[in-house]
């Protein structure tokens, strides 16, 4: 069958193809058709090239791969390239992954890194290269992982820099000398197979591991760089303070002018209500205040559930000073300072339709829901166009933000544990909310309505809202969680719910946004970007950069992105349940060892 798209695959695979390929990806109009290469969608130009194991042999061309200017990935392992590097590769100031191990290049690695300081992974194993381990790799600060093992390569190992470096191999080239003290930690595989002493080697002159006696630091000298780098480390911290209590100022100057707009336009009194303003009104615990007389229970807030919030009326949810937190699909979020002391989430909802007794039937079967993964829903207050809910406002934010928010510097990486802790928690809730019943189901899930508290345990918020809004309602950034078969945002299933946890199982494991307009000119979705990465093997390519520093968990990540890819299945007959779901990811989290062994939950009302 060679009929269309093959042919051009067949065409890769010949090794006549390799150079005339790679001649014709310079040329920006036909490359984004093509498997293997992918394409930023605004300027058409390459952004990775992903050759692997094609049977490429032969040199690589000159002045030709330095012309994809904004290349990220180069991927050509598994191949049969040999001859020298082409000098202008290292013009790639874009690269970040630069993957040419098990090949047949030869000759020296030119000494030419410098301008590369966007490389993170790095890997020219199983070559035949010879000569130094360039010393300009040393100025490579995002480094994370370089492997150079089953080469030709002598001298020393240069100074690289440790701190980034997560994974590392030079093992069995004739490398020489003393293992700079700051490779410590490395296993011995890391360096075998060489002439090399120190480290987790056999010392270098009977006692002394790391580096050789002659460069050894002297006691004064190691003094000196300890209390100066402490004298450092002081300085930056007390700039960081400073830059902190200047930014919070203008940060707490700007809220307060916001907040004034918004007590006066956004949640605005009724116009059917007292002009002597709301009176004072006693909590109905239970949904209790839905009793009485009609009149005295559209000003009530009807508190729901165990009711831990404490009491206040609606007067004093007026009166607290509001921030927006965002605009969502039903309708403005705000974070609300009450005078009483503490702090909650206030959604007004947009959108509504539903007569009085539906609503209320609706939003107290929400309500009754209750398990230490959803964030529960406290209050809630309708009066004719205006509906109000009231949740724990939880601080620490969404998951979206973690992901996404900051991902410069200062940013807190989110390793394996905390990100599989956060899928088992979600997860749970989830499950938990399916069990109620087979038409219970969430209706929005995505990573913008799974909040953390300050220990990373997941609440999943929003649960049932879907069902609220009338047809008008336009989704808010959900179309990359939404399953194929839901065309009406109000008719949601459990199985829908399965597809959307599973883009959000992507989402945490790729750390890419499923609402990103993705990858290339054809739109593809999150689900389909990672199938046909890893239909093609490159399974480790898709994983998020923070996860990588992680070790001995690459299985446990591979089994999670096999789960993910079963829940966001086109069909929705071939998801498992979320019950399935939970329990694969608890096992999954087992293996790892990030169990949940945690103390429970506190309560999440924040006192302001
Ligand atoms: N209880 C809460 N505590 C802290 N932040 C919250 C809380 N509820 C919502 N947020 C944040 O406020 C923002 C707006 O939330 P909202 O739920 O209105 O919209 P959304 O999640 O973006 O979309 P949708 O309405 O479709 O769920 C989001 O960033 C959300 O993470």
């Amino acid at each position: 069958d060679l009929a269309g798209d093959r042919l051009a695959i067949l065409a890769i695979r010949s090794s006549v193809g390799g150079r005339s390929i790679l001649w014709n990806i310079s040329q920006p109009s036909t490359p984004c058709t093509w498997p293997g290469v992918v394409c930023d969608n605004t300027t058409n130009r390459v952004v990775e090239l992903h050759f692997p194991g094609m049977g490429l042999s032969g040199e690589l061309p000159l002045n030709t791969l330095g012309n994809l200017t904004q290349l990220t990935t180069l991927s050509l392992r598994y191949n049969a390239l040999s001859g020298q590097l082409p000098t202008d590769i290292f013009s790639l100031v874009n690269l970040r992954n630069l993957y040419l191990q098990n090949n047949l290049f030869s000759g020296p690695i030119p000494d030419l890194f410098s301008p590369l300081g966007n490389l993170v992974r790095v890997s020219f194993a199983s070559n035949n290269f010879s000569g130094n381990i360039p010393s300009s790799i040393g100025n490579l600060t995002r480094l994370a992982t370089l492997y150079l093992e089953n080469n030709a390569l002598s001298g020393s190992i240069p100074d690289l820099n440790r701190p980034s470096i997560a994974l590392f191999n030079v093992s069995n080239n004739q490398l020489t000398g003393g293992i700079p003290s700051k490779f410590v930690g490395f296993p011995e595989s890391a360096f075998s197979g060489n002439s090399l002493c120190g480290g987790p080697l056999v010392s270098c002159n009977g006692s002394e591991t790391g580096s050789s006696s002659s460069d050894k630091l002297s006691g004064g000298a190691i003094a000196g760089i300890v209390i100066g780098s402490l004298l450092g480390v002081l300085l930056i911290l007390l700039i960081l303070f400073f830059l902190c209590c200047k930014k919070r100022k203008q940060k707490d100057e700007i809220k307060t002018k916001d907040l004034s707009e918004v007590k006066q336009v956004e949640i605005e009194i009724p116009a059917d209500s007292s002009s002597s303003g709301f009176p004072s009104l006693t909590a109905a615990v239970g949904g209790g205040g839905a009793k009485g007389k009609s009149g005295e229970v559209n000003k009530k807030l009807v508190f729901m559930g165990k009711n831990k919030i404490g009491k206040f009326d609606l007067e004093d949810l007026l009166r607290a000073s509001a921030e927006v937190l965002g605009k969502g699909t039903f309708g403005t979020a705000y974070k609300a300072v009450l005078e009483v002391g503490f702090t909650v989430a206030v959604k007004r909802l947009k959108d509504v339709t539903m007569a009085e007794k539906e609503f209320r039937e609706k939003i107290e079967s929400v309500g009754r829901m209750d398990h230490e993964n959803l964030l529960p829903l406290r209050a809630y207050y309708f009066n004719g166009e205006e509906k109000l809910l009231v949740c724990d406002y939880i601080p620490t934010g969404s998951l979206s933000a973690l992901l996404h928010g900051n991902r410069g510097a200062g940013r807190m990486p989110l390793n394996w544990e905390m990100r599989s802790m956060i899928a088992l928690g979600a997860a749970r809730g989830i499950a938990y909310l399916h069990s109620q019943g087979a038409k219970v189901s969430h209706g929005n899930i995505k990573s913008s309505n799974v909040l953390l508290t300050p220990s990373y345990e997941s609440r999943v918020s929003d649960f049932g809202l879907a069902q609220l809004v009338g047809p008008n309602a336009t989704p808010t950034r959900v179309d990359g969680y939404r399953a194929p078969e839901v065309t009406d945002i109000r008719k949601v299933s459990q199985k829908a719910d399965v597809y959307s946890f599973g883009v959000l199982l992507l989402e945490l494991l790729t750390g890419k946004a499923p609402t990103h307009a993705l990858l290339n000119d054809e739109g593809v979705d999150l689900p389909r970007w990672v199938q046909s990465v890893v239909r093609e093997e490159w399974t480790s390519e898709v994983f998020d950069l923070e996860l990588l520093r992680d070790q001995n968990v690459e299985d446990d990540m591979v089994q999670l992105l096999q789960l993910a890819i079963n829940c966001s299945a086109q069909y929705p007959d071939k998801r498992p349940s979320m019950a399935e779901v939970s329990n694969q990811i608890e096992e999954i989290c087992h293996s790892s060892g990030s169990q949940q062994d945690r103390t429970p939950p506190s309560d999440t009302v924040s006192d302001s």
